[in-house]
């Protein structure tokens, strides 16, 4: 097992949510202060088009199947929009659940216009729904288009949501993608390094990037300037589409022990797979996350070994 870390509550938690945080911190992490964070916010996000088609596999078609791995598999926490939550949540009331405030569709492109993804729902509604349902809603998630000329408006919502959730007791995670006219290069590690150092003043705990990329450059050695612009604020990489396993959990071993990262935040390479699979990459992920363990150890547990 990888450590129990010691847990630093930050200022703008009230004494009253001071406990309710610690809790959700410890529930996510496995008391780690490592995320293995199970990214389902696509259906908004990407529409369709990660859950129907050619090398994906039926049982992904249905929304079930999300909640069906987040339940079967072993996770940090469960990201979706509250709207999902409400309506399956109730069969899966053991799933710790972090609810994605804000999402677009990937319709509008950014050739056509820059990105906003305004909030659909606040952290209030969040927590009645939390103290209403009995879930374990354990956390908020935000993205900001940084860059795009509507973030100002972005930034603004983040910053609010950061404090209203430490409010309550709630873990924040922070997307941050630099986009837009303005952004040259999406993935450019100094950019990057730019992104996890704002999402460490708005005092998020997590912040979720693309991982950095250049030509030539090692992608975890790149990320080292992310992990160290955050500071407090952890950093996990965005998992990308769909790629073999060993590549997979390589990269991300790399990202954590070479690069910094404080976990995952995977979609794609873990619900484009049968419910079976799935459940077993979702095991070696968190292997590696969670337990320190080898490469070759997590591709045993894929093996179902
Ligand atoms: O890349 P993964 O592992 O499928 O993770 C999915 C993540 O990608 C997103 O769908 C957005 O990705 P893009 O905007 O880069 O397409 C996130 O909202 C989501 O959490």
């Amino acid at each position: 097992m990888s450590s129990q870390v010691s847990i630093s509550v930050p200022a703008d938690v009230p004494e009253t949510a001071r406990e309710t945080y610690i809790q959700n911190l410890t529930t996510i992490t496995h008391g780690t202060g490592r995320l293995m964070l199970f990214a389902g916010d696509q259906k908004i996000e990407h529409l369709n088009d990660d859950f129907y088609g050619e090398n994906i596999p039926a049982d992904d078609a249905d929304p079930e199947h999300l909640f069906r791995v987040a339940k079967q598999g072993r996770i940090g926490v469960f990201a979706t929009q509250i709207g999902l939550v409400a309506r399956y949540g109730s069969d899966y009331p053991e799933v710790p659940y972090l609810v994605k405030l804000n999402s677009k569709t990937h319709l509008v492109k950014t050739a056509q216009k820059d990105p906003v993804s305004p909030l659909l729902t606040t952290v209030e509604q969040v927590v009645r729904f939390r103290d209403q349902s009995g879930l374990k809603i354990a956390g908020v998630g935000y993205t900001i288009y940084l860059g795009s000329e509507f973030e100002d408006r972005m930034l603004k919502e983040a910053a609010e949501v950061v404090n209203e959730a430490h409010q309550h007791g709630l873990i924040t995670v922070l997307w941050i993608y630099p986009r837009g006219a303005a952004v040259k290069d999406e993935k450019d590690p100094h950019l990057i390094a730019g992104a996890t150092g704002v999402a460490a003043c708005l005092g998020s705990d997590f912040v979720k990037v693309n991982a950095p990329k250049k030509d030539g450059a090692s992608a975890a050695d790149l990320l080292k300037e992310a992990t160290l612009a955050a500071g407090r604020t952890s950093v996990v990489c965005a998992g990308g589409s769909s790629v073999d396993e060993e590549t997979f959990l390589r990269q991300l071993y790399d990202q954590i022990h070479t690069g910094g990262a404080h976990g995952n935040a995977t979609g794609r390479n873990l619900h484009q797979k049968s419910l079976g699979e799935a459940v077993r990459m979702c095991n070696a992920i968190s292997a590696i996350t969670l337990d320190d363990a080898s490469v070759e150890d997590a591709l045993a547990l894929l093996k179902g070994n």
